[in-house]
């Protein structure tokens, strides 16, 4: 059997919000009004570079003014929070992250809580996900934010759908099920991990399946329901390639497939300059 889902092509919905928020960032300047993305990298993760390098050149891209905080993998705790601390106090960066993972030995959440809500392009801070909780209006966290998009961009049904999500982590699982639970999307959403006892029993009722666990291959086509959408997130490296969660011969079963990679990971750089852009508009008019 070969490939019959369609594919949820993130690179190109990407391109298009990219182009969205040009015009709209061009529109802030002839205001007066410029956008700076800070990036907050700690480190030598290859992956973890990589993915703030493409963000710096879609900054770039869009128009966006960038700043890099590039910090040594031996820095202490004082020496991340002191570039955190500098995000804050400067004026031309008027949103920023701190790219995830941080390495071992340095605590995140402490981290994440030192950014200044206002600043806060990622959704990450408690105060910010606890605006999603409560169903207040705050930047989402990117990746649940473009998985959203994505669904809609596509005419996935999402009103009444019953969604399973892979992975309980506060970057995609946990914010995702909030976000799905909304009025506005309706979703039923069953949130599985380490703990669950039959992950395929919940799969296979699922007409929508979110893969975010960083276990190669986890999800089968014996555990997709035939014309479910699949939703690939994991990233995990196997023989130094990336490698996703979600095995190839899905797509001779799902209705629709997010491949990994160019599916949720545009998507989720996408979201992000959304963000930023979103909430320089917000103060523009207050
Ligand atoms: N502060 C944050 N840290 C992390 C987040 C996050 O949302 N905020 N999410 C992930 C990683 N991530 C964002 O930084 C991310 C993942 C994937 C991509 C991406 O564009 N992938 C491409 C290309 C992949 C490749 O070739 O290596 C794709 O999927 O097509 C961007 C960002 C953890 N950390």
């Amino acid at each position: 059997m070969g490939v019959t889902a369609r594919i949820l092509d993130g690179k190109a919905t990407a391109a298009e919000i990219r182009a969205d928020l040009k015009t709209r960032v061009a529109a802030l300047r002839e205001r007066g009004v410029e956008v700076g993305l800070g990036t907050v990298l700690v480190g030598d993760d290859p992956g973890s570079r990589s993915y703030v390098g493409m963000k710096h050149r879609d900054c770039a891209e869009v128009g966006i003014r960038s700043i890099r905080r590039d910090l040594p993998a031996d820095s202490t705790q004082e020496q991340v929070e002191r570039a955190v601390a500098e995000l804050n106090d400067d004026p031309a960066c008027t949103g920023y992250i701190v790219q995830l993972p941080l390495p071992a030995g340095l605590d995140e959440q402490r981290v994440l809580e030192r950014i200044d809500p206002a600043k806060d392009a990622d959704g990450l801070h408690p105060i910010s996900l606890g605006r999603l909780v409560l169903m207040q209006p705050g930047p989402l966290p990117c990746t649940p934010k473009g998985i959203v998009a994505l669904l809609r961009r596509f005419d996935v049904p999402l009103r009444g759908a019953e969604v399973v999500v892979v992975g309980r982590g506060i970057t995609v699982g946990r914010p995702l099920g909030l976000l799905l639970t909304r009025r506005s999307e309706n979703a039923t959403v069953t949130l599985c991990h380490t703990g669950t006892k039959d992950l395929a029993a919940h799969t296979r009722d699922a007409d929508i399946i979110v893969a975010a666990a960083g276990v190669p291959g986890l999800i089968t086509a014996d555990m997709v329901k035939p014309g479910a959408a699949v939703l690939d997130v994991g990233v995990s490296r196997v023989d130094g390639r990336l490698a996703g969660d979600v095995a190839l011969d899905v797509a001779e079963v799902a209705g629709w497939v997010a491949p990994n990679p160019g599916g949720v990971g545009p998507m989720t750089r996408a979201m992000l300059l959304a963000n930023v852009v979103e909430s320089a508009e917000a103060a523009a008019s207050a």
